[in-house]
């Protein structure tokens, strides 16, 4: 829970934010109706995710509010009547993240949006490639404002590096004219390899070159900043930029993911599963294995779909922690299925680490016993679906053999 610090001294603004800020699940909305609570509030030394303050207060007519909330460091999103010029300015130099007219309902649910927004950043790390020193300076104090972590490069190979590194940056931003390496090959080089598909990337270069943002977004960019940048500019085409990037993610999860389980889904499982297959030449080993529970209806019946719900879930996980490296996937109910490329003996001593584990957990609150029967081919077949055919009959082989093993036999793994 992120506490939010609301000052508003008309009771039906502050209302109206109080409803919307409190609806969100992860926001608890602070507020003060003037600047004297809000010095006692201060003194009370609460974390503040953010603050939504009123630019005039009857205590204090001349923004003395947003001083005092600067001075703690909380980022500050200010409400005001209206905005000309010299009040933008100051407000921006003073280190407020944002203003907001209090012009419509609408202006209310953009300070929410921007709240939400600095929530999900506290979770995101951008790469800042430039090689100004003062440019890079101004945007990465700009992202960490808006708690962003950050982590910069001169140019486009030690980008390359960093990246390399630190596989969870979300967002690339970089300049295009820097020693080594360009912005546009940077881009062209990250965009050949597939670990860079899904990565966002902004192009920002000074004024001059008009072709310059074309040239960018050809090269694989999702958008671009001419400098020198309005904050407002950079901020929203950042935050555009991550939320188009989050709706992605979205996507592909609802698309892709078993929703039970939180593993990869059958559609996932058979994509990818292809591509592998074509490729299988390159790797150490092509296994294909299918795990099914044993006598798993006999869980339902008796406890419930909610207790058998939460065993394959738990099941899954145990899947997915002994076989990281490889393709899982859920192939039908209680059926599930690893793609491995490693060598057929890595993936038989996983295998059987996997039944030991099983046998050794007590699944669900109800601390049942459980055991899994599972199909193996190692051979080399002519498609996937032979593949995971002969999977299927070797895993139909163990339960006719008496269930809790694995086919074909080995001592090894049974
Ligand atoms: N709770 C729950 N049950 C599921 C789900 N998907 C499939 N099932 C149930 O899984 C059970 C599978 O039963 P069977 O195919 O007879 O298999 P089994 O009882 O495990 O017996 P063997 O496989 O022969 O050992 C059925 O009762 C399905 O309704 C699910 O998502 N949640």
């Amino acid at each position: 829970m992120y506490n939010i610090l609301v000052v508003e001294d008309t009771a039906v603004v502050r209302k109206i934010l109080e409803n919307l800020i409190g609806s969100n699940p992860f926001f608890r909305c602070v507020s003060c109706k003037d600047f004297a609570s809000v010095h006692e509030v201060m003194k009370q030394n609460v974390d503040f995710l953010a603050a939504v303050v009123d630019l005039n207060l009857p205590d204090a007519p001349n923004g003395e509010v947003v001083e005092e909330v600067l001075r703690h460091r909380i980022p500050t999103v200010v409400l005001t009547g209206s905005v000309d010029e010299p009040l933008r300015a100051s407000l921006l130099a003073q280190g407020v993240l944002d203003y907001i007219t209090k012009d419509a309902s609408y202006s209310y649910r953009q300070v929410v949006k921007i709240l939400e927004r600095l929530r999900k950043n506290l979770s995101i790390k951008v790469l800042v490639v430039e090689d100004s020193l003062v440019c890079s300076n101004i945007m990465c104090n700009l992202l960490r404002k808006a708690l962003i972590e950050v982590v910069v490069a001169k140019n486009g190979v030690e980008a390359l590096r960093v990246l390399e590194k630190e596989p969870d940056i979300k967002m690339v931003i970089s300049d295009h004219y820097m020693p080594e390496m360009s912005g546009f090959e940077l881009v062209r080089q990250l965009r050949e390899q597939p670990q860079y598909q899904n990565l966002t990337i902004i192009g920002v270069s000074a004024q001059g070159d008009p072709v310059m943002s074309a040239k960018f977004i050809k090269s694989g960019a999702n958008d671009f900043l001419t400098k020198p940048f309005y904050q407002e500019e950079f901020y929203w085409r950042v935050f555009s930029a991550l939320e188009s990037m989050e709706m992605m993610e979205a996507i592909h999860k609802a698309v892709y993911v078993d929703v039970l389980t939180g593993i990869h889904n059958r559609r996932y499982l058979f994509e990818q599963g292809e591509k592998l297959f074509i490729e299988k030449h390159k790797f150490a080993g092509f296994g294909v294995c299918m795990f099914d529970l044993d006598e798993f209806k006999e869980v339902n019946d008796s406890l419930g779909h909610l207790i058998g719900d939460q065993l394959i879930a738990q099941f899954a996980g145990i899947l997915k922690k002994t076989f990281a490296d490889d393709l899982l996937g859920r192939y039908g109910g209680e059926e599930f299925v690893v793609i491995s490329t490693r060598s057929e003996e890595a993936l038989r001593k996983d295998i059987a680490n996997f039944m030991y584990t099983v046998r050794c957990t007590l699944f669900t609150e109800k601390n049942l016993a459980m055991t899994c029967s599972v199909g193996v081919c190692f051979e080399p077949m002519t498609s996937l679906n032979e593949s995971l055919g002969a999977a299927d009959a070797q895993l139909y082989q163990a339960k006719a053999f008496g269930r809790n093993r694995v086919e074909p036999y080995d001592s090894e793994v049974a």
